[in-house]
């Protein structure tokens, strides 16, 4: 039998690989990883845990707003003090994750991992074998191909802004745009935001990403649909995005439109790892079209959100493959998403869209938010969910836009996920008064 340098080498060093990678190290088999960046990849880095820091006193103003005359007093977002304490909660997170690697005998190899046949990979011409690979390498932000591109900054450059500017100008209306137009919105910038259709976080219940924008819109933001930019250039301190109606003076642009995966030059043509332009292709067992090289997380071509949950849930089933521990196909379970918006939009199972498509198979039940007395409590002022059942009243999907709307969704996960009926809901015992309390009492 053919022997290797490791049972197991991941290229890349997200969650879609650590959370399983320390385990199987853990359990003795020898593991290597490898990264051309920062350990632990976009999320702990350039992804969410910077995102909810920036955002945190976002939600708290919004309470403070809504309390207002209980709790009196201005407040203001002081956003270099926040980047300040971004900087000392995530900077070391790196080297806590290489901590984990290390302490369970995994091997860290920096730099860029290009395949070079279907047990080896190439590391700056170092070569590495293994019986399997994984392939992890995830997403990086889409660029515009227009004039003027360069002139523009991704997500992550957001995030390390040490000055809020005074005018933003956000392309795209997705998870990016919206979170960040937020942001920038409270910390004092005047924003716009470009959408190329009519429509914002096309995933989610549209009725509730207009009362988004609506909010948003009374604070200040500037939404203009139907714009296609054609141009961004340079004048003086600032910058001009150029659409064909209408022309923007600006002084930071963020391109938020969208992420794309790494899938090239790491040699998956080379070695027949089919690939297209939403990722890797696998199978119900996240085996690419070469058996023994696997994907996991951001990077593969799925119909689940590509959230650090999921990427999670992937590199744990194949920690549990590569141990010997399973032999099934992935099962995956109802994977919630939520926009950090304030308030949050929040959805979990089946969509509302899908419901109304199939009145046959589901009943909705529409809840206001203010209506319910522990909403009352911070005087929540907005907010509306929509509960999803099955024709035997068991709940199947949830959504809602409110302040404490992924605290719900997440709450009412296990009536979903283990299709609780009436005895088991009943026996689900909450702490009263918390809003998994007020959450269950709607079933
Ligand atoms: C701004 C932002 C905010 C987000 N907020 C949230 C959120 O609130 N909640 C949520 O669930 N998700 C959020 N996400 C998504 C989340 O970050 C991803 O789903 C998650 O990081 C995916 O993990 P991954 O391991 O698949 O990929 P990544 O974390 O992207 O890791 C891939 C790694 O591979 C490395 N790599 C790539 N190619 C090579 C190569 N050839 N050789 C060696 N190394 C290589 C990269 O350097 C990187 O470190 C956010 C993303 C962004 C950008
Ligand atoms: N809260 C969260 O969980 C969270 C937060 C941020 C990011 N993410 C993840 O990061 C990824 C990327 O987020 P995102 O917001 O960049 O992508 P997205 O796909 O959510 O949104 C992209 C937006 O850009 C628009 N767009 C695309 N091409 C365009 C063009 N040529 N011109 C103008 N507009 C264009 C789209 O219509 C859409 O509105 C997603 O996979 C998401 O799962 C998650």
């Amino acid at each position: 039998m053919a022997t290797y340098d490791y049972d197991v080498l991941y290229i890349g060093s997200g969650h879609g690989t650590f959370d399983g990678a320390i385990p199987l190290g853990a359990k003795g088999k020898k593991v290597a990883v490898v990264e051309q960046d920062l350990v632990g990849g976009t999320c702990p880095n350039r992804g969410c845990n910077a995102k909810i820091i920036l955002d945190s006193p976002v939600a708290l103003q919004r309470h403070m707003e809504n309390v207002h005359g209980v709790v009196t007093g201005e407040t203001t977002i002081n956003w270099p003090a926040n980047q300040a304490h971004k900087h000392a909660v995530i900077d070391g997170l790196p080297a806590f994750i290489q901590g984990l690697l290390d302490n369970n005998n995994i091997d860290i190899i920096f730099g860029r991992g290009i395949l070079a046949d279907e047990h080896t990979v190439k590391i700056n011409g170092q070569a590495k074998t293994a019986n399997k690979i994984v392939i992890s390498t995830g997403l990086r932000s889409n660029r515009l191909d227009i004039p003027g591109t360069n002139f523009a900054h991704d997500s992550e450059e957001f995030l390390n802004l040490e000055q809020i500017p005074q005018h933003v100008t956000v392309i795209g209306a997705g998870y990016i745009a919206m979170e960040f137009a937020t942001m920038a919105n409270a910390a004092g910038a005047k924003v716009t935001v470009l959408l190329r259709g009519d429509k914002a976080l096309r995933a989610y219940h549209q009725p509730f990403v207009e009362e988004i924008i609506n909010d948003l819109t009374q604070r200040g933001v500037t939404f203009m649909r139907g714009v296609t930019v054609d141009e961004i250039t340079e004048n003086g301190q600032q910058y001009t995005v150029n659409t064909g109606s209408a022309t923007i003076e600006t002084d930071w642009v963020l391109d938020a439109t969208g992420r794309i995966p790494n899938v090239e030059n790491i040699g998956l043509e080379e070695v027949g790892v089919k690939y297209n332009a939403k990722g890797i292709v696998v199978d119900d067992y996240l085996r690419t079209s070469v058996p023994n090289i696997y994907a996991s997380g951001d990077v593969i071509d799925k119909s689940q959100p590509k959230l650090t949950p999921t990427a999670i849930f992937e590199s744990l089933y194949l920690m549990h493959t590569f141990a010997g521990e399973t032999t099934e196909p992935i099962v995956y379970p109802v994977i919630p998403s939520v926009v950090f918006t304030s308030p949050r939009l929040a959805q979990v199972g089946v969509t509302v869209a899908e419901a109304k498509a199939h009145p046959e198979s589901y009943t909705l039940e529409i809840n206001h938010i203010p209506d319910d007395w522990y909403r009352q409590v911070d005087q929540e002022q907005m907010g509306d969910n929509v509960l999803i059942f099955d024709k035997n009243h068991k709940l199947v999907g949830a959504t809602e836009v409110s302040h404490k709307a992924d605290d719900v969704i997440n709450a009412l996960l296990p009536a979903i996920e283990f299709k609780f009926g009436p005895s088991e809901i009943e026996r689900m015992v909450h702490l009263f008064p918390t809003i998994a309390s007020s959450a269950w009492g709607q079933l």
